[in-house]
Formats: C-alpha cells, sequence, structure tokens
C-alpha cells in the first residue's frame, strides 16, 4: 500500500482538487501547522482497516442492494474516549449483535452488520458556540466535551487519540468481545477531513487480499464512511472526497433533499453504477417519511442507480423534552421505520436497511411510555454526549417490529 509521498501525480492533483474545495463543518485549529504534522503521522501509521474487508463489505452490500441482505448500522452517536471501555464497546457491539441475530431468524435475510464504532468521534453541529457561549463541543478527536475554554479549542493532537482509540475498539472487535455472531464492520461519519485525509491508502489491486482486489484509494479508517446531512454539498469536498474512494459510502438525506439532488449524488459517487458502493440512509422524521421519500426512490430508479435503501429513524425525530433534554420518541422511530416499509412496499423496492443511534448500556436518552421512560426518567441515566440513543432493550424491540416488517 503506497502512502500519499510515493503516489502517482495524477492521483494526488485529484485529491487536492478535491480537498480544496469549501468544507463545510471543520475546527478552526487552534494551529494549523500542528493539523499537517499529524495527519503527517497518521499517513505513517499502519492503517486501521484492509483494503479486503472493505471489498468484501462492499461485495455484501451488494447483496443487499439486490434485495437479498438487509444492513443494520448502529452505535454510539458520539463516541467518546472516555467510555471506550472493554465494557462499552462490549455492550454496544453486543447490542448490535443481538438486534442482527433477530433480524436474521424472524427476517429471514442475511444482515450486514455495521458499527457506529472504532472512529465516531467527529460531530457536525448546528450552532457553532453552546448555551455558555463556548466553542461547541464538535467530538472528542476535535476538542473536550467539559464546558471550558482550554479544553474547547480545536486540538489536533485529539486524532492521533482517535487513531489510538480506534484501534482498541477495532482490537476488542475482531477478538469477537460483545459475543459470537456475525462480522462486525465499522464505519463512521467522513466528517473530519485531515484524519481521513491521514488514512488514506492507495492500494495496489495485487489480489492478494492484502492489497484489494481491484485496487484504488482506500479510506482505511473504516470499512464504511457516510457524508453526513450538514455536509453532503454536491460541489463540496466530502462529496469529492467520497467520489475517489473505493470503499463503500453513504449519504444521509433529509426531508429537503431534491430528487434530483439525489440522482446527482448517484451520478458522482457511483458513475459505474455499482451494487454495494452506495447508500442512501434516509432521515425524514415520522412525519415526513410517507410524503418526501417516494418521489427520491422513484427518481432514484428510474435513473437505473443501484443503491441500498437505509432508513435512519432518529436524526428526523430530534425533540427537546419539556425537562429540556434533547431526545427522540420512541413512538416516532418506529413510525418512521413502518412509513419507510411502506413507501418501499408501494414502489416494489427493496428496504434495506436500518441506521440507528443505540448503546447495549440502560440509559434513559429516548422517551418511551411503554418502556417506563416518561420525561421525569430521561435525567435517571441521560449519558450521551451528542444525541440521544436507544438502549438494548428499546433496540431488540425495534429489531423485531423491523423482523417482522421484513417478514411481510
Ligand atoms: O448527530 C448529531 C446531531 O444531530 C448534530 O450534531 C446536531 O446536533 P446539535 O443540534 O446538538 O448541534
Ligand atoms: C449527525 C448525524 O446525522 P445527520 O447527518 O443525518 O444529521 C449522525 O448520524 O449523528
Ligand atoms: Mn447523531
Amino acid at each position: 500500500m503506497l502512502t500519499t509521498r510515493s503516489w502517482p501525480g495524477e492521483t494526488r492533483r485529484r485529491l487536492t482538487e478535491a480537498l480544496q474545495r469549501p468544507a463545510a463543518q471543520q475546527p478552526g485549529w487552534a494551529d494549523p501547522g500542528a493539523a499537517d504534522d499529524v495527519r503527517e503521522a497518521l499517513e505513517r501509521l499502519p492503517p486501521l482497516v484492509l483494503p479486503a474487508e472493505v471489498d468484501r463489505l462492499r461485495s455484501r452490500l451488494a447483496d443487499a442492494a439486490r434485495g437479498r441482505a438487509f444492513v443494520l448500522q448502529g452505535g454510539d452517536c458520539a463516541e467518546t474516549f472516555a467510555a471506550n471501555t472493554a465494557d462499552h464497546v462490549g455492550a454496544n457491539v453486543g447490542a448490535l449483535r443481538a438486534m442482527a441475530r433477530a433480524l436474521e431468524q424472524d427476517g429471514g435475510r442475511p444482515v450486514v452488520t455495521l458499527g457506529r464504532i472504532a472512529g465516531q468521534y467527529a460531530k457536525p453541529r448546528s450552532q457553532p458556540v453552546d448555551v455558555l457561549g463556548l466553542p461547541v463541543f464538535r467530538g472528542d478527536i476535535v476538542n473536550g466535551p467539559e464546558p471550558d475554554p482550554a479544553g474547547r479549542a480545536a486540538d489536533p493532537r485529539r486524532m492521533l487519540r482517535a487513531y489510538t482509540h480506534a484501534l482498541a475498539a477495532l482490537n476488542l472487535i475482531r477478538a469477537g468481545h460483545g459475543g459470537p455472531g456475525a462480522e462486525v464492520f465499522t464505519s463512521h461519519e467522513a466528517l473530519l477531513l485531515d484524519y481521513e485525509r491521514g488514512l488514506l491508502r492507495l492500494a495496489a489491486g495485487d489480489g492478494t487480499g492484502r492489497g484489494g482486489e481491484t485496487g484504488g484509494l482506500y479510506a482505511l479508517s473504516a470499512h464504511f464512511l457516510w457524508i453526513g446531512e450538514r455536509t453532503r454539498q454536491l460541489d463540496g469536498a466530502h462529496v469529492a472526497l467520497a467520489a475517489l474512494l473505493a470503499n463503500p459510502v453513504g449519504v444521509k438525506i433529509g426531508p429537503g433533499t431534491d430528487p434530483e439532488l439525489a440522482v446527482a449524488y448517484a451520478e458522482r459517487l457511483n458513475p459505474g453504477r455499482e451494487p454495494g458502493r452506495l447508500t442512501f440512509i434516509s432521515r425524514m422524521g415520522a412525519g415526513a417519511v410517507r410524503e418526501k421519500l417516494p418521489a427520491v426512490v422513484e427518481r432514484v430508479t428510474a435513473a437505473g442507480h443501484p443503491v441500498v435503501w437505509s432508513c435512519d429513524p432518529m436524526h428526523g425525530n430530534t425533540r427537546e423534552a419539556p425537562s429540556g433534554y434533547k431526545t427522540r420518541r420512541v413512538t416516532d422511530i418506529e413510525d418512521e421505520v413502518r412509513g419507510f416499509f411502506e413507501v418501499h412496499r408501494e414502489l416494489g423496492t427493496h428496504p434495506g436497511g436500518l441506521h440507528i443511534e443505540l448503546t447495549g448500556d440502560a440509559v434513559t436518552e429516548c422517551l418511551d411510555e411503554p418502556g417506563g421512560i416518561d420525561d421525569t426518567a430521561l435525567a435517571g441515566r441521560y449519558e450521551t454526549h451528542c444525541d440521544p440513543r436507544l438502549n438494548g432493550d428499546q433496540a431488540l424491540r425495534l429489531a423485531g417490529a423491523v423482523a417482522a416488517l421484513t417478514r411481510t
């Protein structure tokens, strides 16, 4: 695998062109020179995953695009360094694997399991400052969650800590921590361009399994990367970088997504129309999914683009509870999933995946009257550093509901 310095000039030119484009949601590093040093250090380190694994995931996602598999993607909204313990990683992987088993056994299709794990350290935010007037927490890879001005400064050395934490989490996952089951691939939002750039590798495609079958430019920070709702500008740096990669990639699409724009993403990110390369993760909200999703699915299908259609029923359903906590109602989450299935059944397309924020820990972050979590109960174990997650019980209940929908 070739690191940046030994790449052919053409590859370097295309990458430079992509990264010169406007990039939303990047931190203003206190010391930009230090960010370059860290990126160069990352370039010299071993990659976190290997091209052959990425290729294997891509071919499993191709099954999902063809209607023969279901993709389960989930984990913390924001992983943190402090919570990167064996217990927490085991609980999250265990919850995912339990969901995968339920979906596979009761839903009747093979499940491709993807963790939001081992790298989900960067967060896009809706405001640059928090209620105290401090720079907002952008994830442990950028700054610290504690409300003190020094800790909130964007520190590029945190990217090296993120690499180390991701490596440790991966080590546990590869060792089978969290219980037996299916292979768990890793994923995160491809948000922080300096970090992603440091883990790009050019693989020769030597067919040995190490270099990947076809070769190409791989983002080896994770097997799968997605572009978030806030950074999916068609001519922006995130889309341009994703277009250069051999990895399977996803794009989050919210209720404001014009169907023509969805086709444009597909043209840009998957011009070869390869099943498995592109996943659209819709996050419309329970109130909008039945109205907004059909036109997008229809136009993309009519244009002949094979994509995995996945449903994120979390991010369109965020609200503030009367107590002030950022929360989501489990009933809204279930309703968006039902709406997603209804749309695909109506159109004859494959509802191919579920993308959720969850933890195996017994947190109380989502409002769930049937499960005994009302507004006053949210304070009990509200531990997330960003968005509210389903706990293990809620996630398993959702898996049961999705399996029933998959069967029908
Ligand atoms: O997952 C992330 C959140 O939805 C995103 O960071 C926005 O959150 P905020 O409105 O708290 O900034
Ligand atoms: C920020 C996220 O989602 P979105 O980009 O869909 O808002 C997320 O997945 O945590
Ligand atoms: Mn989130």
